[in-house]
């Protein structure tokens, strides 16, 4: 076996309502250094906080990271199934000596709290419970419930060289002896972090830089176990558009959203990928390059802030790279939904092929095709404004050359044009007049590749209608 194959990343979510960007980049980039290294990627579900943790949380989760085409190799594992292993872990850690019952009741600690406090220090607990040689414990209360601490080391420092951040230490007079159970026995979040990351043979710890300070915590208690911790990355926080942390709490929008409103999976893997990581000034790349590339050398280490235009940018990119019959497909619900449901004249292929240029989403793309397949309803003022008595008798002779001229662009075009020659008018002065009254707006692609789109006789009885 080759050292690349046994790379083993995770993604660990808690199912708390939706997921949104800062958090599926958090999936993205341990993903792609997973396929990178053909290693394995892992879905593990954080789904101890039973208050808030839902199954359609899970659900969303696991459709956002499929519309995006991350594909999960091990799992979905959920902490709540896994109670079992992480009691046995702390049972063991309780024969060993590495972990201890404490009494202490959280009024004690309220008291030992507010004394530290006043003399000036740092609240923490003092390791009242904590076995040492030769040490007389306090008399056991009756009816208290014992968390379970760990045996925090007491003298040196824990430290690591974050791929982000770079050598990270920390005193260990710094830190509390965590508490690993509580009084009813469940397990907390650090220690179940651990457990799992050893069960599941986790290499590389990628993750977002909101659990910095859990690191040193999580690695104590792994080498308690007799493990090697693992390579850790913190990933610098993606902000919002106003420049603070995206998250749930302060109205960021779901990934789903972002299919909803017209986005490409890839052009978001694209952006994703480059909101902090980068290879050299490339903008642009598949998914197939991104993997290829990625590598922890390049993540940033500033926190990378949400450009929705840039989004908007390349997802234009990617919809004119897109085929005519993919996009149709996602317009053709979007059509339905407005009650447009006689969508096969014009085909609608053709018609989006006509306007991907110029479409930054696949709404904005269903927003212009609508125009073929709903009857204009032109805005009265638009229409004092363009179809004016003047230009009514051109629209007349142009009707009349449409009604039996080769249906197709650049004869439409050529009509025109005899039209424009024959009445000394200026092309604005007809196509305005042209689309309002055919298509209901002024804002269409060439007039002539559109005209050609839809059927004769419509064109014709529309341009013949304001005549
Ligand atoms: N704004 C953000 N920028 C970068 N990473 C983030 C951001 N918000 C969450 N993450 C990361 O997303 C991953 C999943 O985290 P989790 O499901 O716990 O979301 P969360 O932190 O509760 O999100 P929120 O704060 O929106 O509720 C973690 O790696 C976390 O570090």
């Amino acid at each position: 076996m080759t050292a690349a194959s046994t790379v083993r990343t995770r993604f660990a979510p808690s199912p708390t309502g939706f997921i949104h960007l800062g958090n599926i980049r958090s999936a993205l980039y341990p993903w792609a250094f997973a396929r990178h290294h053909k290693g394995t990627f892992i879905l593990r579900i954080e789904d101890t906080d039973v208050e808030r943790s839902t199954q359609e949380a899970v659900d969303v989760i696991l459709a956002g990271m499929d519309w995006l085409g991350l594909d999960i190799d091990e799992g979905p594992f959920y902490q709540m199934q896994r109670m079992p292993r992480y009691r046995e872990v702390i049972q063991q850690m309780l024969d060993a000596g590495q972990a201890y019952y404490c009494y202490t009741s959280p009024e004690e600690l309220d008291t030992l709290r507010e004394a530290q406090r006043a003399r000036g220090e740092k609240p923490r607990y003092d390791g009242r419970w904590r076995p040492e040689p030769g040490k007389t414990l306090p008399e056991k209360p009756d009816g208290v419930l014992p968390v379970v601490r760990f045996r925090n080391p007491l003298d040196g420092s824990v430290a690591w060289d974050d791929a982000v951040k770079g050598r990270v230490e920390v005193s260990n007079d710094e830190l509390d002896d965590l508490i690993i159970a509580r009084g009813d026995g469940t397990p907390t979040y650090n220690f179940c972090v651990v457990v799992d990351d050893l069960d599941m043979a986790i290499t590389h710890v990628i993750r977002g830089d909101d659990h910095v300070n859990n690191t040193p915590r999580q690695i104590n208690i792994l080498r308690a176990l007799g493990a090697t911790p693992p390579v850790y990355a913190h990933l610098p926080t993606v902000l919002n558009e106003a420049g603070e942390k995206m998250s749930k709490r302060n109205g960021a929008m779901s990934v789903m959203d972002y299919r909803d409103a017209g986005y490409l999976p890839e052009a978001i893997v694209n952006y994703l990928a480059r909101l902090g990581w980068s290879h050299g000034d490339a903008e642009i790349f598949s998914r197939e390059q991104f993997v290829e590339w990625f590598d922890l050398a390049h993540l940033g280490s500033s926190a990378a802030q949400y450009d929705g235009e840039k989004l908007k940018w390349l997802n234009n990119h990617y919809i004119k790279q897109a085929d005519d019959a993919r996009l149709a497909a996602l317009v053709e619900p979007l059509l339905r939904a407005e009650g447009l449901t006689a969508l096969e004249r014009p085909a609608l292929a053709s018609v989006v092929g006509l306007f991907k240029d110029r479409a930054a989403t696949v709404r904005e793309l269903a927003e212009s095709a609508a125009m073929f397949y709903r009857v204009p309803a032109p805005a009265a003022d638009a229409l004092a404004q363009h179809v004016t008595d003047a230009v009514k008798p051109a629209l007349a002779a142009f009707a009349d050359a449409l009604a039996d001229v080769a249906w197709e662009k650049a004869a439409i075009g050529q009509a025109m044009k005899a039209v424009l020659a024959a009445h000394g008018l200026k092309m604005p002065q007809l196509a305005m007049p042209v689309r309002l009254l055919v298509a209901g707006t002024t804002h269409t692609p060439s007039i002539d590749a559109v005209l050609a789109l839809f059927e004769r006789d419509t064109v014709v009885a529309r341009l013949r209608s304001a005549a």
